[in-house]
């Protein structure tokens, strides 16, 4: 079965009363504004994912930026991670992109949010590194409003650190500790959650992902010349 028909399949599957991954991850985004889903994709598509992940060459990833829709600027204090953004040009990643396809209509259905696109990127997570504290999004500033991260990390223990950390809104306290356990997926209101990777004592792999919508409408030329 395809990725993207996975989504789709599970919910036709179920009665109207059923446990549909979309009616829980939507609910769960109205009510808490985040979700910890332990499997949602495939483990044939986490397989092809992670050896496409491999394969990429170290020099290919790039020092990742911080600011606004992170931006270029690098600053070493704030986060250490390398990042190789992703398109539909292998196979493994044009799947991914269907499930979150599939996910991006289905949020949309449920919670008229507008969602118009989704980017992601892998990222690299070496020895010693982490992202300290920050929003993925500041409010009326952005176009990125839901974030996802599904990691990729293969056998990874306790001891190996790389925890996510999300924090209450506008708060010290910490909500929710999420492993970055392979196959395990993150999601969450991008300007809501401040969120922080611990540092990890092991390589570490994930695709971050953001939905966004599209604020251009007030520079669309429109009839177009
Ligand atoms: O990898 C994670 O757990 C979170 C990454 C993150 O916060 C980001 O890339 O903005
Ligand atoms: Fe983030």
């Amino acid at each position: 079965m395809s990725a993207e028909r996975s989504l789709a399949d599970t919910s036709r599957r179920q009665g109207p009363d059923g446990d549909d991954p979309l009616d829980r991850i939507a609910a769960a985004l109205r009510e808490t504004g985040y979700i910890v889903l332990p499997a949602p994709l495939p483990p044939a598509l986490l397989g092809s994912l992670l050896r496409h992940f491999r394969s990429i060459d170290r020099a290919r990833f790039q020092a990742a930026g911080i600011g606004r829709e992170q931006e270029h600027q690098l600053n070493q204090f704030v986060r250490t991670d390398e990042i190789f953004w992703l398109d539909r040009s292998n196979p493994a990643v044009a799947a991914y992109l269907n499930w979150a396809e599939t996910m991006r209509l289905g949020l949309n259905r449920r919670l008229f949010l507008g969602l118009f696109d989704y980017e992601c990127h892998y990222a690299r997570y070496d020895r010693g590194s982490y992202y300290k504290k920050h929003l993925d999004a500041f409010k009326g500033n952005t176009n990125r409003i839901v974030s996802t991260v599904l990691y990729l990390t293969p056998n990874w223990q306790p001891k190996d650190g790389g925890e996510l950390q999300i924090y209450a809104p506008d708060s010290d306290e910490v909500i929710e500790k999420v492993a970055p356990r392979f196959g395990q997926m993150v999601v969450f209101l991008s300007e809501e959650f401040p969120h922080e990777v611990l540092t990890s004592h092991r390589p570490r792999y994930s695709v971050t992902g953001w939905f966004r919508v599209n604020n251009s409408l007030g520079e669309t030329i429109d009839p177009a010349r």
